[in-house]
């Protein structure tokens, strides 16, 4: 990147947070040893992931979608990983667009590597400026006929097998204690159910539609919420209560708590999941590369 200095935001959606680059016209190169630098929390600005926002037009990956959607979602795990989506970052990236004055209230577009997700930001409440909350369009779930197993240390529980765009195994369990300190990816078998890795999802129920989870995300470790993982588990809970919604022919709905906040979540009978929670930008600022520059880059540079 020749670029010194490149434009950034910070911003979360419940606790999920963000490195946020814009780039429109996709002239910044951000290879992945960048990406986990810029999210490390103590020598970088911190971030489970990072969005760099940019038009469809012009990211080889998204100019496809470019007639359906105007802006692309390049999302990056903090390990510098590409996932294929972020329900929590998609929310993120839309307020984002607004702020920036790119879009107002109302329907937007965004192009991922999941495909077009249809967004909708909704008008301020009372708590000021970007608090509306955002609703997002995640698609359907696919649910592999695939038996698979999580362990933690020597204890195992069945897993539900579900693809939110990227893939997620859930598990039911008595205390979200049972999944340890999650500073290390949980055991998933067989292997060859994820050949990309999986993001882990724990749940308990709280009450009559109403979950709490714990996620280890795949290219980030545990995060304090998982958009994609929170849609998993609404799935793979009203198939476990009976509650499918193309067999009670009306929409489902579950809230869903994560340790950063409340996401809620609805199935419709066609399959359409829709899910809605906060997005708030919290800090914009000027990144200085060469101070993300190893000694042994600058030393060639220099
Ligand atoms: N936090 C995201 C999911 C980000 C991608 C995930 N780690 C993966 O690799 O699939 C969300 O809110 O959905």
């Amino acid at each position: 990147m020749s670029t010194e200095r490149i434009p950034f935001l910070k911003g979360h959606g419940t606790e999920n947070d963000f490195v946020i680059v814009p780039d429109p016209g996709n002239t910044f190169d951000i290879p992945a040893s960048l990406v986990a630098r810029l999210c490390d929390r103590r020598a970088g600005l911190g971030g489970d992931g990072l969005l760099h926002v940019v038009r469809s037009a012009a990211h080889p990956e998204a100019a496809h979608m470019a007639d359906a959607a105007e802006w692309f979602m390049d999302y990056r795990n903090s390990d510098g990983s590409i996932a294929e989506m972020c329900g929590n970052g998609v929310r993120v990236f839309a307020r984002y667009l607004q702020r920036a004055g790119h879009v107002t209230t109302g329907d937007l577009a965004v192009a991922t590597r999941a495909g077009v997700r249809l967004v909708h930001i909704a008008k301020d409440t009372d708590a000021g400026a970007g608090s509306g909350p955002v609703t997002v369009g995640m698609g359907r779930a696919e649910l592999p006929d695939v038996e698979v197993a999580v362990s933690v240390g020597d204890r195992s529980w069945p897993a539900h097998n579900v693809g939110m765009g990227n893939p997620h195994a859930v598990v039911f369990v008595d205390d979200l204690d049972d999944a340890g300190r999650l500073l290390d990816a949980p055991g998933v078998r067989p292997s060859t159910a994820y050949p990309e890795g999986v993001n882990v999802e724990f749940v308990v129920d709280l009450g009559s539609r109403h979950v709490a989870m714990r996620v280890h995300e795949r290219g980030s470790g545990e995060t304090r919420s998982c958009g994609t993982g929170a849609c998993a588990v609404m799935v793979a809970a009203a198939r476990r209560d009976g509650a499918d919604p193309s067999r009670l022919g009306h929409p489902v709905t579950y809230t869903v708590d994560v340790p950063g906040g409340r996401l809620v979540i609805s199935e419709r009978p066609d399959g359409g999941i829709e899910m809605s929670g906060p997005a708030v930008i919290v800090a914009e600022g000027t990144i200085d590369l060469a101070a993300f520059a190893t000694t042994a880059e600058l030393g060639a540079t220099g």
